[in-house]
């Protein structure tokens, strides 16, 4: 299956009391490979997007299709598959599960498709290495710094080779230095992979491949960034 994520006039109508919210209106865009942000201010409807984007959340209006896969006629549950399958996440909050070591994080989403022990032993550990974590492996998160577990989110997040990565504020809660090592990491990561990230942090988003404005629910612009000066 290709995995082009394509939205195609995508809209969501909240209902909020007596009124009616148009939270997103008319989002048609294909992202392509590489690293596309979406910025805006607060109420744009960039949480609004990415969730139906992943399927979290079913569009009033339009669809979302990842190849030739009509995501929004799926079930919750087909629904959840494909996220399993084709995507990762990274949230502002690190949502790291407190009982489970580093590594043990990393590996969930491998037990969940069914990987042997070893095999997710072995692939957690690489992927800690990766974000030069290997040292913390068997470390709860409580004994971890923000940026770390942030790493060991993105590191989760890469578990299962998404071709489609989801970051949410990624970078939200970190101080500069964790904040410049997340980002690093994290666009090395969306150079092979679709990345979609939501940020209100122009300078993370102007590092982004592309960045699209989100005004009031509506796409407004579109913007290729040039080279850092
Ligand atoms: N579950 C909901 N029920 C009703 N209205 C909602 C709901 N979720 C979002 N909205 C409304 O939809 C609009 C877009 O919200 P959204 O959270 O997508 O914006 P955002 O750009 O992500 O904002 P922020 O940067 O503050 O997170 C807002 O007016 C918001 O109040």
């Amino acid at each position: 299956m290709t995995s082009v994520l394509r939205a195609e006039n995508l809209g969501k109508r909240y209902r909020q009391g007596e009124k009616e919210v148009m939270a997103l209106e008319g989002f048609t865009f294909a992202f392509p490979q590489g690293s596309t942000a979406v910025v805006g201010p607060s109420g744009s409807g960039k949480t609004t997007l990415l969730n139906l984007l992943a399927g979290f959340d079913l569009p009033t209006e339009g669809g979302v299709y990842l190849g030739e896969l009509a995501l929004h006629r799926l079930s919750e549950d087909q629904r959840a598959e494909v996220r399993l399958q084709h995507m990762g996440f990274v949230f502002q909050q690190w949502n790291l599960i407190p009982t489970l070591t580093a590594w043990e994080n990393v590996a969930f989403p491998l037990l969940l498709a069914g990987l042997p022990p070893k095999a997710r032993k072995e692939r957690a550990l690489g992927l800690l290495e990766r974000v030069g974590l290997l040292e913390r492996a068997h470390h709860l998160p409580s004994r971890l710094s923000g940026g770390e577990q942030q790493r060991v989110a993105l590191a989760r997040a890469l578990a299962l080779d998404p071709p489609i990565l989801f970051a949410d504020e990624p970078t939200g809660n970190l101080d500069a230095a964790s904040r410049e090592q997340v980002a690093s990491l994290l666009f090395e990561a969306g150079k092979k992979r679709t990345l979609i990230l939501v940020t209100h942090d122009l300078e993370l988003a102007a590092q982004a491949e592309r960045i699209l404005y989100l005004k009031g629910g509506r796409l407004v612009r579109q913007e290729v960034p040039g080279p850092p000066r």
